[in-house]
């Protein structure tokens, strides 16, 4: 796989703390910062994030501990319609994307966590009975990075000129996901990838920093760069939701994983999104006389409908009509 190796540069870190500790004119700062940023790149580093350090190891550690388990035993949580439980290695194969056609399945399996919303009518997640420690851990990381996604909403609701509550109510039951995926040391052939080149289906998507390396990003002038490890922080990217919510205005960039390392790569990506019944509607900053609504508007679940029934194989017969892209 090409790639050049020099770039840390390329995806620039923004350091949440001074917003997040309320220092006047932080928050219009950082908005700022974002907002080229998102203009620009689409990907970004974030420092001072606030979560626990020990939290994130812990995740990573249980993840590898669901994934070691035997087989029949994941496959007892197979994945359901809601994308809860067990996907399989090879389950999924990227078709969503425009950006690479003709793929293999993704060398990768994967567990995914929904939120567990009191009340609500959404099916409960799918937990090994013998591993309390793995549901606990996963909930706890699920909590943390909720929260820290919330806490982002303001300075994403600056960065587009927006009242900085914009977000909040449209936010405050999220459609979200945690996937803990298990990318096995392998030598890929032609068009087969850990997971392929595609954009994230989400408002954001918030990924913890990885000891083993293997991300690469595509940059606006169609060369992929390697997203190097940079500690303690989180790299964050916007997703298609966030995309077409702005018009097309912040960029939700191409990404693509791997594992040629002789170890097992862990990832645990969360994926924030507004609530299920949220209309994705062109923002009133975002459009004016030269510059009209550029996609249809459709609600995040009926966006994610479309989203899963293109990738993931137990959900390829449902599918409602196509977006535009
Ligand atoms: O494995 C990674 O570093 C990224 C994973 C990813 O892009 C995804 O799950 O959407
Ligand atoms: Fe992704």
């Amino acid at each position: 796989m090409s790639s050049r190796t020099d770039t840390a540069a390329a995806i620039p870190v923004l350091d949440l703390g001074p917003a997040f500790a309320g220092i006047p004119g932080a928050l219009e700062e950082t908005a700022a910062k974002l907002r080229h940023i998102n203009e620009t790149v689409g990907f970004l580093y974030i420092a001072n994030h606030g979560v626990p350090a020990d939290l994130i190891e812990a995740t990573f550690a249980q993840t590898a501990r669901f994934h070691a388990q035997p087989l029949e035993r994941k496959l007892a949580l197979k994945v359901d319609a809601n994308m809860q439980g067990y996907l399989p290695m090879r389950g999924s194969t990227t078709r969503s994307s425009t950006i690479a056609q003709g793929n293999k399945p993704n060398e990768n399996e994967a567990f995914f966590v929904k939120r567990e919303t009191p009340g609500a009518e959404t099916s409960p997640n799918r937990w090994p009975e013998d591993l309390p420690e793995f549901r606990a851990t996963a909930l706890a990381y699920f909590g943390a990075l909720e929260a820290l996604a919330k806490r982002m909403l303001p300075i994403y609701a600056r960065a587009l000129d927006l009242p900085a509550d914009y977000f909040d109510a449209l936010c405050n039951q999220p459609f979200s996901s945690l996937r803990l995926t298990h990318y096995p040391s392998a030598s890929y052939s032609a068009n087969e990838y850990g997971i392929a080149p595609h954009t994230d289906s989400s408002f954001i998507t918030l990924l913890a920093q990885n000891k083993v390396p293997g991300l690469q990003i595509r940059t606006q002038e169609g060369e992929w760069i390697d997203a190097p490890v940079i500690e303690d922080t989180f790299v964050v990217n916007t997703g298609d939701v966030l995309h077409r919510w702005t018009n097309g205005r912040f960029l939700s960039t191409a990404h693509r994983a791997f594992n040629t390392t002789p170890t097992p790569r862990y990832a645990i990506p969360y994926f924030f999104h507004p609530n299920p019944d949220t209309l994705i509607k062109a923002l009133p900053t975002c459009v004016d006389a030269n510059n009209p609504p550029r996609f249809p508007e459709q609600t995040v679940a009926e966006y994610m409908a479309w989203f899963r029934g293109q990738n993931y194989d137990h959900l390829r017969k449902a599918q409602p009509p196509a977006a535009a892209e």
